[in-house]
């Protein structure tokens, strides 16, 4: 039996996302599904999208890719289907305007696990030859993690849409064409993307830094009045790293937003920062709370003050 689309989750500029399940022989829901559909015709994105997910599959920190196929829906329309596993928690968007209303602000601790999470997405991604370049909090799945319930019910998160990625070209890629041409959101891009349509991994880097503080802040980093205003504040403004942060987290922010792209810190180095280590160490071992990572003024590589973390180890 096949997949049945029962309700559409949401719309993309390619086409709709249903909420799909597919249906076995005793006439039971086997499976669910999200599905991204576009006309045939339209689905040139799409594809390129399903290319990309199956050289990414396996990792736990991108949204799983089950396969296509091509169906005739209604009005008799070749449909291309593009099947993901289905993220029942919406995205970190909607986590963030619930967590605003809510008035709940996002602990330093959860955030601090949550970038944790998407570096490691990320690392993948730039592992396997690919940038981004479309990281926003509403480009990020949230799945219920049955295991971390226990640990005060934290979700985990994926990078979804991949519709505007790119390879990798020898670390660097420059889009030909206009310049001045950023391939993502506006909002998330970096400053080389519009100065030098430059675009390599360090692209995806700055724009965690962006989803980063609005995790914290539950605000955009910029405040702007056009698109023209915002592409003159990115080239000609450093963020505003919200004030009422710890140090180490400012820090984190601080090496997202360096201006030089080869300068910007990489996922490998930014899953050593602090603060992601002591989230970890916190949130694995809640005992951990209270005590204070340090930050190395020289490398800022040093965690959870070693004594300590080894006789926590050892209690
Ligand atoms: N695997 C999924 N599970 C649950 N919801 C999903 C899934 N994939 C996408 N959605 C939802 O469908 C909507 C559209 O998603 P999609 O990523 O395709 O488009 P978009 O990013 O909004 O648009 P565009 O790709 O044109 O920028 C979003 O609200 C998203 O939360």
């Amino acid at each position: 039996m096949g997949w049945k689309k029962l309700y559409i989750l949401g719309e993309g500029s390619y086409g709709k996302v249903y909420y799909a399940v597919k249906i076995n022989s005793y006439g039971l829901c086997a499976s669910v599904a999200a599905v991204k559909c576009a006309e045939i015709h339209r689905s040139i994105s799409l594809q390129q999208e399903a290319q990309i997910l199956t050289t990414l599959k396996g990792c736990p920190h991108v949204v799983q890719f089950f396969g296509a196929d091509v169906s005739i829906d209604d009005g008799n329309v070749p449909t291309y289907n593009l099947f993901l596993e289905y993220a029942c928690g919406g995205s970190l968007h909607d986590m963030i305007i619930n967590s605003k209303r809510g008035m709940i602000k996002m602990s330093e601790l959860e955030v601090g696990v949550y970038t944790y999470q998407l570096l490691k997405g990320i690392q993948h991604v730039h592992e396997m030859g690919w940038i981004h370049c479309n990281i926003k909090p509403a480009n990020i799945l949230v799945f219920d993690n049955a295991t971390n319930s226990e640990r005060g019910g934290m979700s985990k998160l994926k990078l979804a849409d991949f519709g505007l990625s790119l390879r990798v070209g020898e670390g660097m890629t420059y889009l030909t064409g206009t310049p001045s041409r950023n391939r993502g959101t506006l909002l998330y891009a970096p400053p080389e993307s519009l100065t030098d349509d430059f675009h390599a991994k360090a692209y995806d880097i700055w724009s965690l830094g962006c989803t980063v503080t609005e995790m914290m802040t539950g605000n955009r980093i910029w405040i702007y009045s056009d698109n023209k205003d915002l592409q003159w504040k990115i080239i000609n403004e450093d963020p505003m790293i919200p004030s009422n942060i710890s140090e180490i987290a400012k820090d984190f922010l601080y090496k997202c937003f360096i201006k030089d792209p080869q300068r910007r810190w990489t996922s490998e180095q930014l899953l050593q920062h602090p603060f992601i280590q002591q989230a970890l160490c916190n949130y694995l071992m809640p005992e951990t709370q209270g005590l204070t990572a340090r930050v190395d003024p020289l490398g800022c590589q040093i965690s959870i003050p070693e004594r300590d973390f080894i006789n926590l180890l050892l209690e």
